[in-house]
């Protein structure tokens, strides 16, 4: 017999990721679908929901996330586009609602886990790097948050270790083929149909190259994190910024 006992609503449900979450939370053996959002619905009470999982569009999160906060309810958020502006925002909001929990994870898969903390563990001994992200054309954000966070990490861990910055003799680039900078990380976008998310982070030192790579094939690949936010978000008050906060990686 199954005990359906977290009662789970989905915002941004009719999206490539709402609507995989909304069949993953049907199928799992603990959690019940209460509600579907999108745009334009009134979320009012959330039907009654727990926990509800927000994947929608970075304009509209923090406004989403707020309103489940001052109903009570956890939140587990996948949306990218937070800035710390905006989490200095829901951080205040969350401090008037002390036994709400509010999980942001820039990435639920494992692999990308793993690999934002190779990343960081790395840092420290390459005079070179580079972070390249690869994602469908549909994406509407660049970079993608994963790659925001993969460079804000190896670019704390660099100045941890006393790196300066990485070398590069560009003095002439005027349409930006030189990527973006994070952090003061060379960060490159790709958009390709027939891609789903994808990462690679390269290493040089003379003499040799470390990549570390990632790569989400289907959606599937995000739905064991998302889940593990949902069982677990009630036990973390507060803001918490990645899932490796819940998995014992941080
Ligand atoms: N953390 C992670 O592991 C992952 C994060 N993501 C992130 O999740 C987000 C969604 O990605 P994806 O599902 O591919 O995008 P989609 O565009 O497929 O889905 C977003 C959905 O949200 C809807 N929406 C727009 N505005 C609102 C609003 N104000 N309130 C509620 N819903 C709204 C959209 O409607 P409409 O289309 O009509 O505008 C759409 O149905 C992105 O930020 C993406 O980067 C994606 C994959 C994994
Ligand atoms: O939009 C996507 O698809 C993804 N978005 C997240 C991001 O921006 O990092 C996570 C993953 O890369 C898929």
């Amino acid at each position: 017999m199954s005990d359906k006992s977290i009662k789970v609503a989905v915002i941004g449900a009719a999206g490539r990721m709402g609507s995989t979450v909304c069949d993953a939370v049907d199928l799992a053996p603990d959690t019940e679908l209460v509600g579907r959002f999108d745009v334009g619905d009134d979320l009012g009470d959330l039907g009654g929901a727990d926990v509800v999982v927000e994947f929608s569009v970075p304009d509209a999160s923090l406004t989403n996330v707020t309103h489940c906060v001052e109903q009570g309810v956890h939140v587990v958020v996948g949306t990218t586009g937070w800035t710390e502006d905006k989490l200095d925002k829901l951080r205040k909001t969350v401090a008037a609602h002390k036994d709400v929990g509010v999980l942001i994870a820039p990435n639920f898969a494992i692999g990308a886990i793993l690999m934002m903390r190779f990343a960081e563990q790395a840092a420290r001994f390459y005079e070179s790097v580079e972070v390249v992200e690869l994602h469908h054309p549909n994406k509407v954000d660049a970079p993608s948050g994963t790659a925001a966070r993969t460079a804000d990490l190896i670019g704390e861990a660099r100045k941890a270790a006393g790196l300066g910055q990485v070398p590069d003799a560009t003095t002439q680039d005027p349409e930006g083929a030189r990527g973006g900078r994070f952090n003061g990380i060379p960060v490159h976008s790709v958009r390709l149909r027939g891609l789903v998310a994808h990462q690679e982070v390269l290493f040089g030192a003379e003499g040799e190259l470390l990549t570390i790579r990632h790569d989400s094939l289907d959606r599937a690949s995000f739905m064991p994190g998302v889940l593990t936010g949902v069982r677990q978000v009630a036990g973390h008050p507060g803001v918490t910024v990645g899932l490796e906060n819940y998995l014992g990686l941080s």
